[in-house]
């Protein structure tokens, strides 16, 4: 009786699987490697379980994750049967390994094959399983903040959970509006560039116009480094700046922003060491090494979350001395339109990231008000965004870079190592802060460098060193970021 009940119940209409058309996919994809659909089926099922449904990982690289997965599973079904045959003392154990292998139901034409591709295969997918895990743990994780526009991936992780930066993305300065940046190749004289080199200038016998900036000597070496006597000259500038010079403007550009009607006296602008790469005009190659700024980051970087910073930049390899690291980009601003924007910044707005391109701003009486530039990579910007500050001994220093303009008015800020930096150490500048402003409308962070030389006496635990160093803070110029300039 129950039976003829059971079977008079029509049955169920199945709703169809929405993923029918991507398994059957990935069954003609291992049918064509010669893998059975009773093998591929369990190992695509347990797949689609670890990477939570993700098809993409699946799918990627025409399945070969999904393959690599199979002659695992097989790997593994050796192994048991290894165990067995330890155990049971029986057969010479490698008979037994081949004759479980191909229990696998594999095309015995791609056989070997496989099994060359499938170890390095299987340790990728290991390697993937291991990431997955260790992914699991991230509250975010972004593969490629760049968006693809940096020659090299730059990876976001956040272990702690804080907001996601807010910004667009971009691998070089762009003028907002009204800042006068031409880039024109008529400005550049045939005297202050190489137009009768060839390659490399690095190599030629007599260095080239290009050098001229630098002393008649290129500031890179063969490697791309900065040479040690160049980079030991920027850090002592910025170490002892009293002992260096200021430019001091008649009519300054910053105090005009500050108070138009009744400027104060110029406070000073450090007279910075400038590089110059060779540009178009030039006639070496891309290659050149005179060409190190412009042709882009190619170190391995991560972006991450840190307590108390906010977002920090490290390095994923050992950097040598005097590597370069990227750039400071972000939007090209007059001094007003700087101004306007800060006026709308809310007070309680924790990042500020604009940067003064002041390296020249004394060599002209009057500079106009759009030739007096800063770099905002508040809402746009690249990599170097991140880059948090550090009082004094910060692995990182800042050097101007003129590439496509002979006057300073705009040029490049680019970031090269100070010393030799470990993997997966923090990338720190020091942004020349005074803490000590207390006038100052927008009050400094409250530094977390960890620094011994920190300059800002302001904490409430401070070492007996850090308030030595702390009053011989700069009394005079101003700092890289404009978030101490009194507006
Ligand atoms: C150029 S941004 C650096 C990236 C920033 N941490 C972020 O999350 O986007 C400068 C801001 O980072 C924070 N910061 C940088 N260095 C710091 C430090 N040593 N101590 C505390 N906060 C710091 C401050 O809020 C500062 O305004």
């Amino acid at each position: 009786m129950a039976t003829s009940q059971k079977s008079s119940k029509a049955p169920e209409p199945r709703a169809p699987n929405p993923n029918a058309p991507k398994i059957s996919k990935a069954f003609s994809a291992m049918k064509l490697l010669g893998f059975s659909p009773e093998v591929v089926k369990p190992v695509l099922k347990n797949l689609h379980e670890l990477y939570d449904g993700n098809w993409e990982l699946i799918e990627e690289d025409n399945y070969q994750t999904l393959a690599d997965a199979i002659l695992e599973s097989f790997d593994d079904k050796k192994k048991s049967k290894a165990v067995m045959v330890k155990e049971t003392h029986s057969l010479n154990s490698e008979d037994q390994l081949s004759s479980a292998s191909e229990n696998g139901n594999r095309n015995p034409n791609s056989n070997s094959n496989r099994n060359v591709e499938g170890s390095s295969g299987i340790q990728k997918k290991r390697h993937q399983k291991n990431e997955l895990e260790e992914d699991k743990k991230l509250f975010h994780k972004i593969k490629d903040i760049t968006k693809g526009t940096e020659k090299i991936k730059i990876s976001l992780i956040d272990e702690i959970g804080i907001d996601l930066p807010k910004f667009g993305y971009i691998p070089q300065n762009t003028t907002y509006q009204d800042a006068y940046v031409p880039f024109t190749l008529a400005r550049i004289a045939d005297e202050n560039c190489c137009i009768k080199c060839n390659g490399d200038c690095l190599s030629s016998r007599v260095p080239c116009a290009c050098s001229r900036e630098t002393g008649g000597e290129f500031a890179y070496t063969p490697q791309g480094l900065l040479k040690q006597h160049f980079l030991k000259s920027c850090i002592s500038m910025y170490h002892e700046p009293q002992d260096h010079h200021f430019f001091h403007c008649q009519d300054c550009p910053l105090e005009r922003v500050k108070n138009m009607w009744n400027p104060e006296p110029c406070k000073g602008h450090l007279v910075r060491k400038f590089i110059k790469e060779c540009w178009r005009k030039c006639s070496c190659n891309i290659a050149c090494g005179n060409r190190v700024v412009q042709r882009g980051i190619s170190c391995k970087l991560q972006v991450y979350a840190m307590e108390g910073k906010g977002w920090g930049l490290r390095t994923l390899e050992y950097l040598p001395e005097g590597s370069f690291i990227c750039e400071y980009a972000g939007e090209i601003l007059t001094n007003n339109e700087l101004f306007e924007r800060n006026k709308q910044i809310r007070k309680n707005e924790r990042h500020t990231y604009p940067v003064l391109l002041d390296a020249d701003w004394g060599s002209e009486q009057v500079l106009k008000d759009e030739e007096a530039l800063c770099l905002d990579a508040t809402s746009f910007g690249n990599v170097g965004r991140f880059i948090n500050h550090r009082c004094f001994d910060s692995n990182l220093i800042e050097i101007p870079v003129e590439v496509e303009t002979p006057d300073h008015h705009y040029y490049h800020i680019a970031f090269f190592t100070t010393r030799n930096v470990e993997a997966y150490e923090e990338l720190t500048w020091d942004y020349k802060i005074d803490f000590a402003d207390e006038e100052h409308p927008i009050k400094a962070f409250k530094c977390q460098c960890g620094s011994s030389l920190c300059r800002d006496v302001r904490r409430e635990e401070i070492g007996t060193k850090g308030r030595e160093v702390g009053v011989k803070r700069r009394k005079s110029g101003t700092s890289n970021f404009t978030h101490r300039i009194q507006i």
